[in-house]
């Protein structure tokens, strides 16, 4: 898939993502797995243009929280981090006719590339693009009768709030219903915060992210309010299915 992508060294820092990776076996799985429609495979060749190409979604990844959403019958959907739109179209894809993504993004610049596949794919009419903080959007979601009236929620938003956004998903999705979390895995760094060679005091903002991730890992485990599974896909993918 994408053998024709030119792979520059910003795209050489997110080595796990299926399109640029070089472990075959990712590769097998991806080859032989995953289906993009047309307005899919458009719209991530154009995000590959974008400066922030690397924080684009991964295909195999959102495949599965799409056939998830699928399974589960999902209806009413929150996407947290819309970016260049492709979490919200895959979800919305999947979605019936009356099905809703209510995507949260704080930017006009990248989402106006979304509306323009999302339209293309002739799914617009299920994506409520909400421009705000994603805190607040949330907020105010619950403060309108949302509490417990959503079947799905996928964080992909800024990583420090990802505890909050965790929460407040929480009193939004249903019983049953289920949150997907990403980077849960940071590219594969989690390890050495895990063995102390990372911590809050660290040099890099990516490395002090990761032990924040680290820590927000073991929150997620005892946490009786879910169940759990940490999966090694993409960036490293969280279910929670709330109890
Ligand atoms: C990793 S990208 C999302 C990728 C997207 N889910 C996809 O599948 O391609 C993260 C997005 O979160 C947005 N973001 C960052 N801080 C935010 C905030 N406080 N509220 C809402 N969105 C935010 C950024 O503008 C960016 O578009």
């Amino acid at each position: 898939m994408f053998d024709g992508v030119e792979i520059d060294d910003s795209l050489k820092e997110v080595e796990f993502k299926a399109f640029v990776t070089s472990d075959p076996l990712k590769k097998y799985t991806v080859n032989n797995s995953v289906r993009l429609t047309r307005v899919q495979e458009e719209l991530i060749l154009e995000t590959l243009k974008q400066p922030s190409k690397n924080m684009l979604g991964c295909p195999e990844e959102l495949q599965l929280l799409a056939n998830l959403c699928t399974a589960i019958q999902a209806k009413k959907t929150l996407d947290i981090g819309v970016f260049t739109g492709y979490s919200a179209l895959t979800i919305a894809s999947a979605l019936p006719e009356d099905g809703k993504v209510i995507a949260l993004d704080v930017s006009e610049e990248y989402t106006k590339i979304g509306r323009r596949f999302w339209k293309a794919a002739g799914v617009d009419h299920k994506i409520d693009l909400r421009l705000a903080p994603a805190l607040e959007t949330l907020e105010k979601l619950i403060e309108n009768g949302g509490r417990e009236t959503f079947d799905f929620a996928f964080i992909d938003a800024d990583k420090l709030n990802y505890l909050n956004y965790y929460n407040l998903c929480l009193q939004l999705v249903r019983q049953n219903g289920v949150i997907a979390i990403d980077n849960t895995l940071w590219n594969g760094m989690v390890i050495k915060a895990e063995n102390g060679e990372i911590n809050e005091d660290s040099q890099t903002e990516t490395e002090r992210l990761c032990y924040f991730m680290n820590n927000f890992n073991k929150f997620l485990k005892s946490d009786n309010r879910i169940n759990i599974s940490l999966l090694n896909i993409g960036d490293g993918t969280t279910l929670c299915f709330k109890k």
